[in-house]
């Protein structure tokens, strides 16, 4: 078993769990509430641009220029080609240019960009991947399975959202960091791919949690 074999199956009831969320479902059946959704959106770009931060400093710990060259074609697909669909889906709704900048990140926003800044300010390549790779394999995988149901792609609102996250484009980041990251575990030692299992069943926390604070349209209580 490779090592993010071994760290899925540990976070597998944790994906479960995203995976079955209501929101996740609404996306899937086309039934989710759209004000949960432009709340999601709104929060999800301020989150994208403290990952793109993640993302770019993996370029500054890359050993080696193909690494370096992953990462900043990581940073490019996520500014440009992932937060392109924020920014559409903002105009369609009705949500300005203005607004989506303005957005105040919520209690869970922050806590989970932070806590994904924290583990790459670390110091380490491994922690920085375990960091991000539930944010880009999670969305794949939720999106291929949504992808299945029928007339989740041609829904009109809802539609793009599963397109995007079920791309070979968008998948190919996260194929990306699993085969880094089983390169990079193969010179750890076992206290140290405890660790990495544990910063990774982290941010698969945070994801589930960013969904109910989008289901639940969640902001600071004071
Ligand atoms: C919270 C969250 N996690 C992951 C992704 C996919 N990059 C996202 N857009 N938002």
């Amino acid at each position: 078993m490779t090592f993010t074999e071994r760290i899925r199956q540990s976070a597998d009831s944790i994906w479960e769990k995203s995976h079955q969320h209501p929101f996740v479902q609404g996306i899937g059946n086309g039934t989710l509430d759209i004000e949960a959704f432009k709340f999601y959106m709104c929060q999800d770009y301020k989150y994208l641009i403290e990952y793109s931060k993640v993302i770019a400093m993996g370029t500054v710990l890359a050993k080696d220029l193909d690494t370096m060259s992953g990462f900043a074609k990581s940073l490019d697909e996520t500014l440009n080609f992932e937060m392109d669909l924020h920014r559409q889906y903002a105009e369609r709704l009705g949500i300005s240019k203005e607004a989506l900048e303005a957005t105040v990140p919520g209690p869970v926003t922050l806590a989970y960009s932070s806590n994904m800044l924290a583990e790459a300010q670390k110091g380490s390549l491994a922690s920085l991947i375990a960091a991000i790779l539930p944010c880009a394999w999670s969305y794949y995988e939720i999106g291929l399975e949504l992808a299945k149901k029928p007339g989740a792609l041609e829904h009109e609102q809802y539609g793009e959202w599963v397109k995007m996250y079920s791309s070979d484009e968008f998948g190919s980041i996260g194929k990306w960091l699993i085969e880094k990251l089983d390169e990079l575990a193969k010179g750890c030692t076992e206290a140290e791919l405890d660790d990495l299992e544990a910063i990774f069943l982290n941010t698969s926390r945070y994801e589930y949690m960013f969904w109910d604070m989008a289901y639940n349209r969640e902001s600071w209580p004071v």
